[in-house]
């Protein structure tokens, strides 16, 4: 019988990507878009400081195309904080001139695949760490949600534990090429929204994160059993250069 891989879990996340509606933007008083930019400005440094005291973490990016315009990603040690920011974001001046695009709801996952038997990857101070991560402000971000196949003999959760942990470990070495120029989260998401993982890459040269995506479609454990959501590609949006970018 094929056994399930336990998985050691960490911060809750989430993806919160809006649009901003331009025209009601446009028609508002210079005043309310003032008020609308401090508000935001000084929640978004409210959050820096949690981030300072390694209580959470956050990312804030601007996003091409038309899917979204920003998307606001942040990790809190329960749930409930992460409902506390999005109700806190939702009744802010600058809420109103936002509709929904998309949101995504996990948790910070690591995997035991690659653990040897009787270690405890728990006590291992940098699986601690990657469990309560600080996400790098680097110029790029992508995020998507993906599955795992479940369909006739392409199905991921059919192999034997043996066998998915040699294909993850392809995986890994795939992903160890990019050290330095792809910091990747990777958020479990089974019971909490429609896909089951998030993948969330960051890069300082936005053409790495193509050529991770890329590779990785070659790896068995990507071409035989990944599944892909919508791919969200951005570019960070420093709390200094939240004027500009809103300026009409
Ligand atoms: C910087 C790149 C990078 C590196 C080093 C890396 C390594 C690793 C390791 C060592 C492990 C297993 C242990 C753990 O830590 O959980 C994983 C796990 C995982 N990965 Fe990964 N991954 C990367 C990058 C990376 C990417 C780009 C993707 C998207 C796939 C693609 O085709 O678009 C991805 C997906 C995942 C997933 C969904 C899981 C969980 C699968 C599960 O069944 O549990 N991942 N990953």
């Amino acid at each position: 019988m094929p056994e399930a891989v336990e998985t050691m879990d960490g911060w809750y996340c989430l993806h919160d990507l809006r649009k901003i509606d331009w025209t009601k933007w446009k028609k508002a008083s210079e005043e309310e878009r003032k008020q609308a930019i401090d508000e935001l400005q000084s929640m978004i440094r409210e959050w820096e400081a949690v981030s300072e005291a390694r209580d959470g973490s956050h990312a804030f990016y601007s996003l091409i195309g038309q899917k979204a315009d920003i998307i606001l990603m942040i990790l809190r040690p329960t749930i409930k904080e992460l409902e506390d920011i999005e109700l806190r974001f939702n009744k802010s001046k600058f809420a109103e001139f936002t509709t929904p695009s998309y949101s995504y709801v996990s948790v910070v996952e690591l995997s035991k695949y690659m653990s040897k038997a009787g270690d405890n990857p728990e006590e291992n101070p940098g699986v601690r760490a990657r469990l309560k991560p600080k996400l790098p402000q680097w110029d790029h971000i992508c995020f998507y949600p993906m599955d795992k196949r479940r369909n006739g003999n392409d199905n991921w959760y059919m192999l034997p534990m043996d066998e998915r942990r040699q294909l993850m470990y392809e995986h890994s070495l795939t992903g160890r090429k990019y050290a330095g120029e792809i910091k990747q989260i990777i958020t479990g998401s089974m019971g909490f929204d429609d896909w089951e993982w998030s993948v969330t890459l960051f890069a300082n040269d936005v053409l790495q994160i193509k050529k991770i995506v890329y590779e990785m479609r070659f790896d068995v454990v990507t071409a035989r059993y990944g599944e892909f959501g919508p791919f969200y590609v951005g570019n960070i949006l420093q709390t200094d250069e939240i004027p500009s970018y809103l300026a009409v």
